[in-house]
């Protein structure tokens, strides 16, 4: 059997990834998005083992030590990481799986599935970036200065990944990623 094809998310922080990643599973059942551990406090309304799994930073630093996760990276005073094993397991059944990971994290993909989609999605500007931030009031005023000062220098990194798709527009941006994943 043909292994899945994996498919890398990455952009700045408020950009639209979640957004974008809702509506192409939303049309593509079919695709598996990996749900990834933090050590980020869940926002209200998210969901532990559905959203992220929300883990210590002792569990996380022993799923590194064990190889448990297939990449992983420190963001905005928080670890973030792809547990491994059901990446693999889709992939080797032959489903394609979604990654949404910040840059860092799509950088080291490239060592271990350089097969990898990697597409960055860009904000239509840093303006409009921070717009959405504070439009979304999900995160405190300092973590959203944070994001903003991050997101700088992961656009300076967009030229790296082997897709840049603008999200402006949110259903040219979704067409756009289909069209890369599906041609
Ligand atoms: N490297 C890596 N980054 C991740 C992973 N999961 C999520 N991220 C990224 O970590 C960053 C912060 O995520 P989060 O706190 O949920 O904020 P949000 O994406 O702005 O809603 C985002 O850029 C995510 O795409 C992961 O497993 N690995
Ligand atoms: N094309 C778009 N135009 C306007 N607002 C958008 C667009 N895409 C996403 N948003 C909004 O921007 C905010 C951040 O989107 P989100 O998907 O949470 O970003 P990310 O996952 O990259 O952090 C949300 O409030 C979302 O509704």
């Amino acid at each position: 059997m043909q292994t899945g094809k994996l498919i890398v998310l990455t952009g700045p922080s408020g950009v639209g990834k979640g957004t974008l990643v809702r509506l192409l599973l939303a049309r593509h059942p079919e695709l598996y998005l990996s749900i990834s551990a933090t050590t980020r406090s869940p926002r209200p309304g998210e969901i532990d083992e559905k959203d992220y799994y929300f883990v210590s930073k002792e569990q996380f630093e022993q799923m590194i030590r064990e190889k448990k996760l297939l990449e992983w990276a420190e963001y905005a005073g928080n670890y973030y990481g792809t547990p491994r094993q059901k990446v693999e397991e889709q992939l080797a059944s032959g489903h394609s799986v979604v990654l949404e990971i910040e840059v860092v994290g799509a950088r080291k993909i490239k060592e271990t599935f350089p097969q990898a989609l990697r597409i960055f999605i860009l904000p239509p500007s840093v303006s409009e970036l921070e717009r959405r931030l504070k439009r979304r009031g999900k995160d405190s005023e300092d973590a959203i200065a944070c994001r903003l000062e991050q997101a700088k220098e992961e656009l300076a990194a967009s030229h790296e990944f082997d897709r840049q798709i603008v999200n402006d527009d949110l259903e040219t941006a979704l067409a756009e990623i289909e069209a890369a994943i599906f041609t």
